[in-house]
């Protein structure tokens, strides 16, 4: 199949003039203003949560855990004081949700994740007794004044949590907390700092301080030609049919790598769901570094869009050095032998920064043998020096660790960290960027030569807090644009080139920038039947994303397991339409979910749609689909919070999650409750078509619809052909609502 593709312009007679130009400083300062708001969004959400809700309460949210007691401490990776804490015996809570200690020593089911960070506090003082910190009175003062300290989560066992003290470098050790003690789930604020860094940066550069790829990405100077017959692969510097390492790539891929090679500043590739675009982003590493000797550094919003590269870079380990930077606590078990803090342990330079680290594991256990406060204030002052010199020593190693590297791999926040102070790389390439804020992008991009954006900017941008508040409300208003207007990028749209909202990140903004030539789509996907390919195809990648011939018909009956070929393991596609109001939504916005701090927000439930989920999810299993196969998918906190109810215990090994939550990931079997029925036709944040096409583009072979085809058809356009497409192609189910039990 041959696709067309965007004319790259070859020459500066035949270039368009990009759309706009950006005044550099002017965008750093609204990046600036938008950051501080979504800052204190953000900051007063956390500050509502820890001032509306005592202790027992956040742990029954799951995030907090109290009843612990520090059992041990040592010293960690990167010479970080890790304490272990465990269950108070002398409390009775043990089991209980966010409770620990009892005789069991059990603590009871938490949000607490490896990775996160938490505030350790002293239990005493903290009002915990049930009673709101919030209020006034000298609890609520003890409680401010004894913030604890700060540490990240590196362990979590049924009995146990183990922390690494500090974020910064210099941790006062003396201030852990002696006795009973909790632990809170805090934000992360390193992530917004190094983001707040690099625009205050960019906004004092003088135009003679930017770089060549800085001007093409403000549209100050035009793109550079790509030479002729580089992505046909017929000119001199490109990749020949015979030079590919993989052995499986498709002609849009193949091309896609070719373009990246040749563009001069940037380049797009376009990855739609299921696409292949980490497998083609791991063809363009290997090609620029094994056959080109290019060093590069590899970047994604989150630990886990890094970790899928490192993994999959690992095989070529001999041919490509990489290291990993980031907290060990937030890598992939996989990639942490890749890890700077691994590294700077195991190899052959790192013996001298171990002796240090022996010395400083000796004063440790020292520590809570003396109970002299004289002695341990000793103690802590030697620590202080012994972890200096430590500091020192490793820095040497992991210098020349990074210095040998041609792959660096690091979070975009990551990039911005001391050790790539100097660094200089030949290609930056930033994976998963349509999940990234623009000003994340840069925190890599200041120094940087050139640049290879992967994504998908018609699925969910990052999210923004803010998005609903009133200053960015009124940003918008000014505009008269609504969060809509970012869903295609128009070329023509000046708030494409100076964006009014976080929302707008680098790969929209260079697409209305500089228009669909700087980006190469990959059409062909590897996971969905063409059922369910079809209709997000048509609406949204212009009817270029087809099945490949292997996945395009696959059922559930025919998984390499004994199946049984029902009414439903035959079909791809299911729709319930409970239309008619039998089965009404219900608002919800009272109990906290666990694990997140956005389910305290208003949410939707209906109940009766759950116990439809139920139904099929059985009839699913009962045919012999595996339950880890199945997931059910929403886009509400408080249905998910409704289905686990009735589906955890019954089938422990399905996923459940909210739609956001998903993306990225797939599935054999989707089940998706859409939730909203009411006589109003509201469909809120349903009506976001990005969502929409993340919930549809999660199964490989069957696609279960759950919803009111009444309310959500009225919801928008887009969601009145979803509707009449699924009346027309999927098998139409009306269920009877007298018939379905909510008991669980
Ligand atoms: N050219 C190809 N031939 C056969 N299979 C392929 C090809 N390219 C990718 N795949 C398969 O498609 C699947 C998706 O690939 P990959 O994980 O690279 O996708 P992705 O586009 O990064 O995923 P996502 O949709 O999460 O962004 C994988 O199972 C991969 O092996």
């Amino acid at each position: 199949m041959t696709t067309k593709l965007p004319h790259r312009p070859r020459g500066n007679a035949s270039r368009p003039p990009a759309a706009a130009t950006i005044d550099v400083p002017s965008f750093a300062a609204a990046q600036l203003s938008l950051l501080a708001t979504e800052h204190a969004a953000e900051a007063s959400e956390m500050a509502l949560l820890a001032s509306a809700h005592s202790p027992a309460q956040l742990a029954r949210a799951g995030l907090a855990v109290r009843n612990l007691l520090v059992a041990s401490q040592r010293t960690g990776m990167g010479g970080k004081t890790v304490v272990e804490l465990e269950g108070d015996p002398a409390t009775s809570g043990g089991g209980e949700k966010g409770d620990a200690g009892g005789s069991g020593g059990v603590i009871g089911e938490h949000g607490i994740r490896v990775g996160d960070v938490v505030g350790l506090q002293s239990q005493e003082g903290s009002g915990e007794s049930g009673k709101k910190r919030g209020g006034a009175g000298k609890k609520e003062k003890q409680s401010n004044a004894d913030k604890g300290v700060e540490g990240v989560v590196v362990r979590v066992k049924q009995d146990a949590i183990s922390l690494a003290l500090g974020k910064g470098d210099d941790r006062d050790d003396a201030d852990l907390p002696q006795g009973r003690v909790w632990l809170v789930k805090l934000a992360n604020e390193v992530t917004y700092k190094r983001m707040k860094q690099t625009m205050e940066r960019l906004e004092k550069l003088r135009d003679s301080d930017y770089t060549p790829l800085m001007r093409t990405l403000f549209g100050l100077t035009p793109l550079s030609d790509i030479p002729p017959g580089a992505e046909e692969g017929t000119s001199g510097d490109t990749v020949k049919d015979s030079e590919w390492i993989s052995e499986r790539l498709n002609d849009g891929q193949k091309r896609a790598v070719r373009f990246a090679l040749a563009a001069p500043e940037v380049a797009l590739i376009h990855g739609p769901p299921g696409t292949g675009k980490t497998h083609t982003l791991i063809e363009l590493i290997l090609q620029l570094v094994i056959c080109r000797g290019k060093r590069l550094l590899v970047c994604g919003p989150s630990n886990i869009s890094v970790d899928n590269i490192a993994e999959r870079l690992a095989p070529y380990i001999k041919e490509v050095p990489l290291v990993r930077l980031g907290h060990p606590a937030r890598l992939l078990p996989s990639v942490l032998s890749h890890s700077l803090d691994v590294l700077t342990r195991t190899s052959d330079a790192a013996q001298i920064v171990q002796d240090v680290r022996r010395e400083m594991d000796a004063k440790q256990a020292s520590i809570r043998k003396t109970r002299n406060g004289r002695e341990r204030r000793a103690i802590y002052a030697d620590l202080k020096e012994l972890r200096k010199e430590y500091r020192q020593r490793e820095q040497g190693c992991v210098s020349s660790l990074v210095k040998g590297s041609k792959v660096v791999l690091a979070t975009l926040h990551g990039a911005g960290g001391h050790h790539l102070k100097n660094e200089q790389f030949d290609v930056v390439i930033i994976d998963e960027a349509s999940q990234a804020l623009e000003a994340q992008c840069w925190v890599p991009l200041l120094t940087a030569k050139k640049v290879v954006l992967a994504g998908d900017h018609l699925q969910l941008p990052p999210t923004i807090k803010s998005l609903n508040s009133k200053a960015t409300k009124e940003a918008k208003d000014k505009k008269g644009k609504g969060a809509k207007a970012q869903v295609e990028p128009d070329p023509k749209a000046a708030d494409a080139a100076q964006p009014t909202t976080l929302e707008t990140t680098l790969f929209d903004r260079l697409l209305g920038l500089h228009g669909p030539s700087i980006k190469r789509m990959l059409t062909t996907q590897y996971r969905m039947h063409s059922l369910i390919n079809e209709f997000p195809s048509a609406e949204l990648y212009d009817g270029q994303l087809v099945a490949d011939d292997s996945v395009k018909e696959r059922l559930l009956r025919d998984l390499p397991y004994e199946v049984q070929d029902t009414d439903d393991t035959r079909e791809p596609l299911v729709f319930h339409d409970t239309q008619g109001g039998d089965f009404p939504e219900r608002p919800e916005d009272d109990v906290p979910l666990s694990g997140g701090l956005g389910s305290l927000n208003e949410s939707r439930s209906n109940e009766l749609e759950a116990a439809l989920v139920k139904q099929h999810v059985e009839s699913l299993v009962g045919a012999g689909v595996r339950p880890e196969d199945v997931a059910v998918v929403t886009p509400y906190s408080a249905q998910l919070g409704v289905v686990s109810r009735l589906l955890r215990e019954a089938f422990p090994g399905i996923e459940l999650g909210s739609v956001d939550g998903f993306q990225g990931r797939e599935k054999e079997a989707v089940v998706l409750s859409l939730v909203r029925s009411n006589p109003e036709h509201e469909v809120g944040f349903l009506g976001e078509k990005r969502r929409l096409n993340v919930a549809m583009t999660r199964p490989k072979r069957h696609l279960c619809v759950i919803g009111d085809s009444e309310t959500v058809g009225r919801g928008s356009k887009f969601l009145k052909r979803w509707m009449a497409y699924l009346e027309e192609k999927a098998d139409l189910r009306y269920p009877d609502a007298s018939s379905l039990s909510v008991l669980g």
